[in-house]
């Protein structure tokens, strides 16, 4: 079968194409992706990547844009979906798969234009703009948290399934910003990063590229001798050798740190459309599995106390998830409707 994957923008959706795309070709299958040139997109794809074409059309975020900016961008999708048509019509693919972000719309419409069957996964527990719009369009509509979803779990790496573990004591913290790093989280590991050490409690700190300079300088000046990341490719790894992470609760990183059995404290991104990461967090709280806080109720009284509380009931809860091979589970859900 030839699939078209779509969508990105950030880190949270290209992690669930490259997922995709992993089952696709495990199975024998073939893809191709059609993202934007705006966003991460050609940062995971650019190069060397296991799609047989990649297509980056230019698009902009339409959501936030007011007057003549907003016209401008729905006229870069427009023409941009135009595009999208001649791809899928040479490749003639037997499904569209939407990973959602506005670098989904050119072939999203392109796909419903060419009644090619059309399909979503959405990440958020809020749905986003455009997959609210298509939704109605789409032959399945796959969400960890909506009891209708033919398959609930969620496309992680494997790695993180493969190396999950029951944490009983804490004596590694990692600090994670999501892809593009926080500066909230970053001042709050440098706020508690002494009282760590007191403890003899290691830290991992992922704080984005912009930042890390102040990081690196601010930890320097603390004597503390924190393992400090911009941007790591091996995030897998580092969250198999942590036993408690202080994230936001960006979707894929949530669900990652759910497969490893890692337990959190979620400080959401205030500004996410919807407040989603706030109810990202929130699907994991309310069963006793992680905990959440306002960026701004932010205290570090609040990670020591989860320090003395102990951390091995949660992560033995995230390991009792339902952990399948999800990407795999949502294209054979495609096959099948197909
Ligand atoms: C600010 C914002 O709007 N963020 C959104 C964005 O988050 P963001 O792009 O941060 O997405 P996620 O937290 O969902 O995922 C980040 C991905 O990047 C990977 N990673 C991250 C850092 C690193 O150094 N190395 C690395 O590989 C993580 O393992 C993960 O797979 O998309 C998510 C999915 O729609 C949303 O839930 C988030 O709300």
């Amino acid at each position: 079968m030839k699939f078209v994957l779509t969508g990105g923008g950030t880190g949270g959706h290209l992690a669930i194409a490259k997922a995709l795309l992993d089952a696709i070709t495990a199975a024998g299958d073939e893809a191709i992706f059609i993202g934007s040139t705006t966003g991460q997109d050609r940062m995971w794809f650019g190069e060397g990547s296991a799609f047989e074409q990649t297509h980056f059309l230019e698009t902009t975020g339409v959501v936030n844009r007011r007057g003549i900016a907003k016209l401008a961008a729905l006229w870069r999708v427009a023409r941009s979906a135009l595009e999208a048509r001649r791809i899928m019509k040479r490749y003639r693919p037997d499904a569209v798969i939407s990973v959602g972000g506005f670098s989904a719309a050119p072939a999203s419409f392109a796909a419903l234009s060419l009644k090619i069957p059309y399909f979503i996964h959405e990440q958020n527990a809020v749905t986003g703009r455009l997959n609210r719009l298509l939704r109605r369009y789409a032959r399945c509509f796959f969400s960890s948290y909506d009891p209708e979803s033919p398959v609930k779990s969620y496309p992680v790496n494997r790695a993180l399934f493969e190396t999950a573990r029951v944490r009983e004591r804490v004596e590694t913290v990692i600090f994670l910003g999501g892809s593009q790093g926080a500066k909230a989280i970053n001042d709050f590991a440098l706020a508690v990063a002494p009282a760590l050490a007191r403890r003899g409690i290691a830290i991992i700190h992922q704080c984005g590229e912009r930042d890390y300079e102040r990081v690196r300088e601010a930890y320097a000046a603390m004597g503390i001798g924190a393992e400090l990341y911009g941007f790591t490719k091996e995030l897998p790894s580092l969250l198999a050798r942590s036993d408690l992470a202080v994230s936001r609760a960006g979707a894929s990183t949530l669900w990652e740190l759910a497969a490893n059995g890692l337990p959190a404290l979620y400080i959401p991104y205030p500004y996410a459309a919807g407040d989603h990461q706030y109810y990202n967090a929130m699907h994991l709280a309310e069963q006793g599995l992680s905990r959440v806080v306002r960026e701004a109720e932010l205290r570090p009284e609040l990670l020591e106390q989860m320090l003395d509380d102990g951390v091995e009931a949660a992560s033995r809860g995230l390991r009792a998830l339902e952990g399948d091979d999800a990407a795999a589970a949502i294209i054979s859900a495609v096959r099948e409707a197909c």
